[in-house]
């Protein structure tokens, strides 16, 4: 089953479409990927499966129901504020999202923030980092237990190692667990690594939408002659001038003519060149 699966889905604020016409089907105990331009439109698509606002046109289930208003029972959603109550010691925060939900293990709760003992229980969360605002409104994600995690731009604020154990904690949940987690970023890098799917934002449209090493099979990297660019078969997605060589990023390319080498693309730079053709075009 998908967890996530988005039909004809679209959000105008006003007037400006913030996502077009999406259609996508994002696959249960996965890691996805959603990455994108600023304003690609990747929170909106985040907050509309989460339920917290509502679609313009189109469809949103999560695990086959309709998400009208409200997030399924099934599903976490950590937005780019992180929700906490600035009054609220670490301990009231707990008890208080615990008292909130029927499904709720205080112990993943305190196994999320064990990497954390010099944080004392009673420190107001006005008191935290914005790092340790993360950790826990994340830790309070996963003692919901969820089976669909949504989170929007989760590693921002985190140091290197707190991203580490941080992915630590999220890969240990969709191996035992199965769970399937939505994370939006900016970082390539630090995506390439865990993400098994990848959906590809751009102004509200999407350009990529699919498993990662499949993604990366079906497109080359070719450099050859640069007066000779019609020798390249396949669709051609970008294409860079270096004095008398050309690159061009190809999806579902044909046979290479003479003269010409391929190699298959780094996710980074697929990514970058998808972006950068439809700034130039
Ligand atoms: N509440 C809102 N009211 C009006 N316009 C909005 C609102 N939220 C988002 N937008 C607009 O919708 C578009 C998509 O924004 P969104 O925040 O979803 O993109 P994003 O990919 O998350 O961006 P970023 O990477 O910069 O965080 C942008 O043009 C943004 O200005």
């Amino acid at each position: 089953m998908s967890a996530l699966r988005t039909t004809g889905l679209s959000k105008s604020y006003g007037r400006k479409p913030a996502l077009r016409d999406c259609t996508v089907d994002l696959p249960e105990g996965k890691v996805i990927g959603l990455v994108g331009s600023n304003g690609g439109g990747k929170s909106t698509f985040l907050a509309l499966a989460a339920g917290l606002i509502r679609p313009t046109t189109g469809q949103v289930r999560v695990f086959g129901d309709e998400v009208r208003g409200r997030l399924h029972p099934d599903a976490a959603y950590l937005p780019q504020h992180r929700p906490l109550h600035e009054d609220f010691t670490i301990a009231e925060m707990i008890r208080a999202v615990g008292a909130m939900n029927e499904r709720w293990s205080p112990e993943r709760v305190e196994e999320a923030l064990a990497a954390h003992p010099e944080v004392d229980r009673g420190s107001r969360v006005r008191s935290l980092s914005q790092g340790m605002r993360t950790q826990l409104a994340l830790a309070l994600c996963l003692g919901r237990l969820p089976k669909l995690l949504l989170l929007d731009e989760p590693m921002s604020d985190l140091d290197p190692l707190a991203r580490e154990e941080f992915l630590r904690l999220l890969l240990a949940d969709v191996a035992e667990r199965g769970m399937t987690v939505v994370l939006s970023s900016h970082s390539l890098g630090e995506l390439r690594d865990v993400c098994d799917h990848l959906m590809l934002l751009h102004v509200g449209e999407v350009l990529l939408n699919g498993d990662v090493e499949e993604i990366l099979d079906d497109h080359l990297d070719v450099v050859g002659p640069a007066d000779d660019g019609s020798s390249v078969t396949g669709t051609v997605i970008c294409t860079r001038r270096t004095g008398r060589q050309q690159r061009s990023l190809v999806r579902a390319p044909g046979a290479l003519a003479a003269g010409w080498e391929g190699r298959r693309p780094e996710l980074e730079g697929l990514v970058t060149d998808y972006l950068r053709a439809r700034r130039v075009g």
